[in-house]
């Protein structure tokens, strides 16, 4: 019994990490995840290109989803293997994990033969995300916006949607070669910028985005210590720009033209640059 799903990248419009309200976006940049069930005794993952990551939020994901969606198999399927293949890497603040387990437990039901409720299937990821330890507050907003494509607006505390919009933008990421385990970030120091961070909410449930996300990254590059650097060369013509997550990728949105400008100066840096697009189509199963 295989499947097949896929599941979009995001970036950052507000962090989770000071309010537990978050914000994020699609992009066309996607993890796509193979999941084969059998009868066997336990789950077995695999992550493209890094042998040595840790596949526990992949795992559980399948096990959840064989414990939820998989009364119709009658004890045929106990086990199975699990292999994602992405195109962003792992870490970098472009939301990997909610594509992963979005992507897993789609691919999951596939196998299975049942269609989920992506919320539902959205909900159920976060949950193995939390028991895993790779997440601070769930991270809905970063796996919504994974699930449903476009913009989504959050409040991670509850798992709830407070908004959903579809938004056709052009959206250039630059990540560096470190990486930053979101289970690492200094949440205190997060937590100061509150105040800030509630501006950027009522800003994103005003449909503003752009400027919400700038407010965004010049708090959280202060709080998580990243250079503001990169934003002041996006500034003042872009939309928006932002730190994606917490970092260490930088996200900005635009005028494809004022973009490609921008990531001659971004491409001076180390790293990888994407020229690439917002998604308004979410997670599918292939
Ligand atoms: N493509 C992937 N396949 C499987 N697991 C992944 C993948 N990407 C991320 N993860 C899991 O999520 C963890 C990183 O999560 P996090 O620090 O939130 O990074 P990101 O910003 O990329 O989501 C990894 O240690 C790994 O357990
Ligand atoms: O773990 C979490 O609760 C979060 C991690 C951050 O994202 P990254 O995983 O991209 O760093 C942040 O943007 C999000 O709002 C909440």
């Amino acid at each position: 019994m295989d499947g097949r799903a896929h599941a979009p990248a995001a970036g950052t419009i507000l962090n989770a990490l000071a309010n537990e309200r978050g914000a994020a976006f699609a992009i066309d940049l996607e993890t796509t995840a193979i999941v084969s069930l059998d009868g066997s005794e336990d789950i077995r993952g695999e992550i493209d290109g890094a042998p040595e990551a840790d596949t526990a939020l992949i795992e559980r994901c399948v096990e959840l989803a064989i414990e939820e969606y998989g009364d119709g198999v009658n004890g045929q399927v106990s086990g199975g293997f699990v292999r994602t293949e992405s195109e962003v890497p792992l870490a970098a603040g472009l939301k990997s994990s909610s594509a992963a387990a979005n992507a897993t437990v789609l691919a999951t039901c596939a196998a299975l033969g049942v269609e989920a409720d992506p919320l539902e299937a959205c909900r159920l990821g976060v949950r193995a995300a939390r028991e895993v330890g790779v997440t601070v507050t769930g991270a809905f907003d970063d796996a919504s916006a994974s699930m449903l494509g476009g913009v989504t607006v959050t409040d991670n505390s509850a798992d709830e949607l407070l908004a959903n919009e579809a938004v056709e933008w052009d959206v250039l990421v630059w990540t560096p070669p470190e990486r930053a385990f979101s289970a690492d970030a200094d949440v205190e120091s997060c937590r100061k910028v509150s105040p800030i961070a509630d501006v950027v909410a009522e800003l994103a449930l005003q449909g503003r985005y752009g400027q919400a996300m700038s407010v965004n990254g010049f708090a959280f590059c202060g709080a998580l210590d990243f250079p503001t650097g990169p934003m002041l060369e996006a500034l003042p013509d872009v939309e928006g720009v932002s730190l994606s997550g917490t970092g260490p990728s930088y996200v900005a949105v635009g005028d494809r033209h004022v973009l490609a400008d921008l990531r001659e100066e971004w491409e001076i840096r180390d790293g990888t640059t994407w020229l690439t697009t917002t998604r308004t189509e979410g997670a599918r199963t292939e």
